[in-house]
């Protein structure tokens, strides 16, 4: 077996450095273009890469890193696992990823703890796999082509079944899934494949003694297979724990683990394996501490005789280019790494063992974050502020309400594009977005909504809005990073202490509730989520960071509030996505969520509503932690994925709006389907606590569609309303 090669990592960026690949793929899904014009670009984006990584002197070369979509539908694919219902449509690859005529796409979920999203992939008894080794083949013949070896990537067998949404039923398929596994270690072998990347993320979670027993079954059985590349199997977002002496203990070669999040416990078992010791972080944006590198490398080479240098996890979480960013202050841009930047630290770090020095430079700030965060001691109980609340608001029962968010239409963006360019005034600008606010409310009220909004016509993104807005945080001019499919998110930095110089949205609550007599609600993003979707300091403790934000919104609440906006959502989506990995830090990580969500909003009066909306979220795992919260309405998404959260609301104590219209999808519910999901949201929860809405805010559906399904919405829940006051 030739050796690991001196310096690698785990994956690339894809979308494209100016996102070629986006628009590429919504020409081809628009018929602007051909699939074999969408083939091209990525070929492009490919070839690029690769010659990209080499020129910076990267050794080790990956491929089938590349994906139209994502990296877990492309294993479906690879194993055959393509349901039956997709298999007729006519381009069964997109279907699954976003549905097609009839069908619904297959599920979609945050990739453990990143903001990507990946394709749940479903397995069952009657999943008929078979090998499909196009796509890894061909991306490997295809650097050949341009004069590169490199290492096809393949997400591994244990956490492909673990992703899958039924995972215990897709287990039990271990034995079928591993026979495709050693016919595709056959097929690279034959290739003249030297090294295999199997990425076996799931394994830094907790396991159970079963999935244990299900990586030794795996490793042996690809450990054993004759003719076959070096395995390399690369787990990452934390430390291996009870896997590690699984691992260590069956035939595979070398072994990658994350010593950013992970630390060097318990690497002596890979004695005899080439560690693969990710140093440089891929999750972060910070360029990367020599001496702290230098540490970490020291500690795995006592006790493995083979290292290599790589990044603690594929570059896919992070933008490409630093020097894109002429814009950014010159001093943050030298604090800065994105993916070019950080593979050089990884080259660098593998041709020089620096000096280990002590302390110095990178003795970090992590002292335990600042104790207490302190509760505003301002409302009073739930029962309380309800009665308050129903005094003020006067609602009718089952009160229909929306998330926030109404389409963006083009002309809002371009405009947004024009103010940016100099090509349109501020002015002006302002006046068509009071337009579109203006238009919003009357549509509402022409449905006859109860709890109205502006419909955030002046925000490009529900986070990087308030990080224009606030001190602290930058923005980038083209740091995109992949969130699913086609769609990129330029996630802000945060980089400094927070502070909010003046009031954010006030101005726009205000108006909007100038020009009309039904209550209004004030829109803000919560302080988990505008640090859950941003690159982070990493000199002071996460919730040190998050506290700051919570004070920046609490006061936006007390001026939204001062200005009389009577109801104010602060909306978490992203709460479950800082969930840690391992369930024995998921209670403390949820204390001071919680604690940061309250700081933020306990500053309201009794007579102030507060909303708070969560989407995508397995929320029943975190039901408590929601309840702690203490928000009086929450909304959140279970349309989508039919209703299941309604087996564990019922002890939910206070207002809950689970979704009746999956915005996911331009489909319109009929009012009979809306009523459907309200009678089973009614016959668990009490009618007077119960509120009608959709899964998530409206920006990226049309107003056709979004007219026609809240008519819908409004009126099935007139129906069952005067239903229930006869
Ligand atoms: C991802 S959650 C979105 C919430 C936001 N208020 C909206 O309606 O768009
Ligand atoms: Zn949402």
């Amino acid at each position: 077996m030739p050796a690991f090669p001196q310096s690698t990592v785990l994956g690339y960026p894809r979308i494209g450095p100016r996102r070629e690949l986006k628009r590429a793929l919504e020409s081809y899904w628009d018929g602007r273009a051909t699939r074999d014009e969408l083939e091209a670009a990525g070929a492009a984006i490919r070839a690029s890469t690769w010659r990209r990584l080499a020129e910076l002197g990267l050794e080790g070369l990956p491929s089938n890193t590349f994906s139209l979509y994502d990296q877990v539908l492309d294993t479906a694919v690879l194993l055959g696992a393509v349901p039956e219902r997709y298999r007729e449509a006519a381009d069964p690859y997109f279907a699954m990823a976003r549905g097609a005529d009839g069908l619904a796409p297959l599920r979609m979920t945050k990739w453990f703890d990143t903001n990507y999203h990946y394709i749940v992939p479903e397995i069952g008894p009657e999943t008929a796999f078979k090998l499909d080794a196009a796509k890894p083949l061909g991306e490997v013949r295809e650097a050949r082509a341009l004069g590169y070896e490199t290492r096809p990537v393949v997400v591994g067998p244990v956490t492909f079944l673990l992703l899958s949404a039924d995972p215990e039923a897709a287990l039990a398929r271990l034995d079928d899934v591993l026979a495709c596994y050693e016919e595709l270690l056959g097929a690279l072998a034959a290739e003249g494949v030297a090294w295999v990347q199997l990425d076996e993320p799931a394994l830094v979670a907790d396991r159970t003694p079963a999935e244990l027993a299900a990586v030794r079954t795996a490793y042996e059985r690809l450990g054993n297979v004759a003719a076959r590349p070096g395995l390399f199997v690369a787990s990452y977002f934390g430390h291996l724990g009870e896997a590690l002496p699984v691992l260590a203990a069956t035939p595979v070669e070398a072994v990658g683990v994350d010593l950013v999040r992970g630390g060097a416990d318990g690497l002596a078992a890979l004695a005899g394996k080439t560690v693969v010791a990710g140093v440089v972080s891929g999750r972060d944006v910070w360029r990367t501490s020599p001496s702290r590198a230098a540490r970490a490398l020291a500690a795995v080479r006592e006790h493995a005789d083979q290292v290599t240098v790589s990044t603690s996890c594929s570059l896919l979480h992070v933008p490409y280019d630093v020097t894109a960013e002429p814009g950014l202050d010159p001093a943050l841009r030298g604090r800065l790494a994105f993916a070019e930047q950080k593979v050089s630290e990884v080259v660098a770090l593998s041709r020089t063992a620096p000096p280990v020095q002590d302390g110095g430079e990178d003795a970090r700030a992590h002292r335990a974050g600042a104790a207490d965060v302190s509760v505003g001691a301002g409302r009073s109980a739930y029962e309380v502020r309800a009665r308050a609340q129903a005094e003020r608001l006067k609602l009718p029962l089952l009160p229909v309400t929306t998330i926030g968010s109404f389409p963006q239409t083009g002309e809002l963006r371009a405009a947004r594009a024009g103010v940016a360019a100099g090509t349109l005034d501020a002015e002006e600008y302002e006046s068509r977005v009071r337009a579109e606010v203006e238009r919003v409310i009357r549509l509402q009220e022409r449905l006859g909504l109860d709890v109205l909004v502006h419909g955030e016509p002046e925000r490009n993104d529900m986070v990087q809005y308030f990080a224009e807005h606030l001190e602290g945080f930058a923005v980038t001019a083209n740091g995109w990073v992949q969130s699913y499919g086609s769609r990129c998110t330029r996630p802000p930095i945060l980089h400094g202490d927070v502070s909010r110089p003046e009031p954010i949205t006030v101005r726009w609550a205000a108006y909007a509730g100038s020009l009309t007599d039904r209550p209004v609600k004030g829109m803000l993003t919560g302080p988990v989520t505008i640090v859950a979707w941003s690159f982070v300091r990493d000199d002071l403790p996460l919730r040190d960071v998050v506290r700051q934000v919570a004070d920046a919104v609490r006061e936006e609440v007390r001026d939204l509030e001062a200005a009389g906006v009577p109801i104010i959502q602060v909306d978490e989506p992203a709460l479950r996505e800082l969930l840690p990995l391992r369930r024995s830090a998921q209670a403390g990580y949820l204390e001071w969520a919680v604690a940061a969500y309250r700081r933020a909003t306990s500053g309201a009066g009794d007579r102030t509503q507060i909303h708070t909306h969560l989407c995508y979220s397995n929320a029943d795992q975190i039901l408590a932690a929601i309840d702690g919260l203490d928000a009086d309405v929450t909304t959140i998404e279970s349309a989508r994925s039919g209703a299941r959260i309604l087996d564990a609301v019922g002890s939910f104590g206070r207002g809950l709006g689970p979704g009746v219209y999956d915005i996911h999808s331009p489909r319109v519910p009929d009012a009979a389907e809306v009523e459907g999901l309200l009678r089973r949201t009614l016959a668990v929860l009490p009618a007077g606590r119960v509120w009608v809405n959709p899964d998530c805010g409206l920006k990226t559906r049309t107003y056709e569609e979004v007219e026609a399904s809240l008519a819908n919405v409004v009126a099935a829940a007139a129906g069952l309303r005067a239903e229930l006051s006869r």
